[in-house]
């Protein structure tokens, strides 16, 4: 399990992760939400160990988080410009030499259900179909976790909807978990467990969706922007 102590990240002089502490239990998917720059994608950077905390701590079933974390968390960065010159295929065979965890087969079952065609060079596929084969590169390991960076973003609400589909189908989730961060809360609601929204840097809010239903009686769209209400 994750647990996040007084976490705080600059670059260089500028501060833009504040004090922030939480906890992140296996077997949950949580959206991480937040306006443009509040530091979701350097929040993902840290937990998948590609970069150090400031100040505080990002323990991994206890013992602080280096890049060897990657062993147990699939990370899915927001670039979009990788292995240009490669096919989705071969991609695939690189990974399974990369991660033990790799499962050739679960890649190609990925494929086959989120249509993507093996055989295409990356720098050939339209941003649609390079979103797939992220997404089912990072969902062919079998990991505890999965950190995944704006999965959706750019895409349209078809493809949007078949990537979804794709996280409940190949992932379990009694016993892994989903951290993703994105803007599109209405669409990923229906699988979200719990909402983590960033404002300027710190947690504004971390609360269980069905909280969210059974006590503000609010869908995670209207529940966001009540939240935001409070710091306006
Ligand atoms: N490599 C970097 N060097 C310096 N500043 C950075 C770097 N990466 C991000 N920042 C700054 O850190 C802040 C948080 O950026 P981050 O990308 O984590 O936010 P975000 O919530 O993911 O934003 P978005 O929704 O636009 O993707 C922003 O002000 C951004 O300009």
């Amino acid at each position: 399990m994750y647990t996040i102590q007084n976490l705080s990240y600059a670059y260089g002089s500028k501060t833009v992760l504040s004090n922030i502490s939480f906890t992140l239990p296996l077997g949950k998917v949580i959206a991480l939400t937040g306006e443009n720059g509040s530091g979701k994608s350097t929040l993902l950077r840290l937990l998948a160990g590609t970069m150090q905390p400031t100040n505080g701590k990002i323990l991994y079933n206890q013992h602080p988080v280096t890049n060897l974390v990657s062993k147990h968390v699939s990370y899915m960065p927001d670039t979009d410009n990788y292995f240009l010159k490669r096919t989705g295929d071969q991609v695939f065979e690189f990974y399974d030499t990369v991660f033990d965890d790799f499962c050739l087969n679960k890649a190609y079952e990925i494929a086959e259900f989120l249509k993507i065609d093996g055989s295409k060079l990356i720098k050939d596929l339209s941003k649609g179909q390079r979103g797939r084969l992220k997404m089912a590169v990072v969902l062919a390991r079998n990991t505890p976790y999965y950190l995944l960076d704006e999965p959706f973003s750019g895409l349209d609400p078809i493809v949007r909807a078949q990537l979804i589909d794709g996280l409940m189908e190949f992932t379990d989730l009694s016993k892994q978990t989903i951290l993703l961060s994105t803007h599109e809360l209405s669409e990923v609601e229906r699988i979200t467990d719990g909402l983590l929204l960033l404002h300027d840097g710190k947690i504004l809010s971390y609360e269980a969706m069905e909280d969210i239903r059974k006590e503000w009686k609010q869908d995670a769209v209207s529940w966001m922007k009540s939240q935001y209400e409070r710091v306006d």
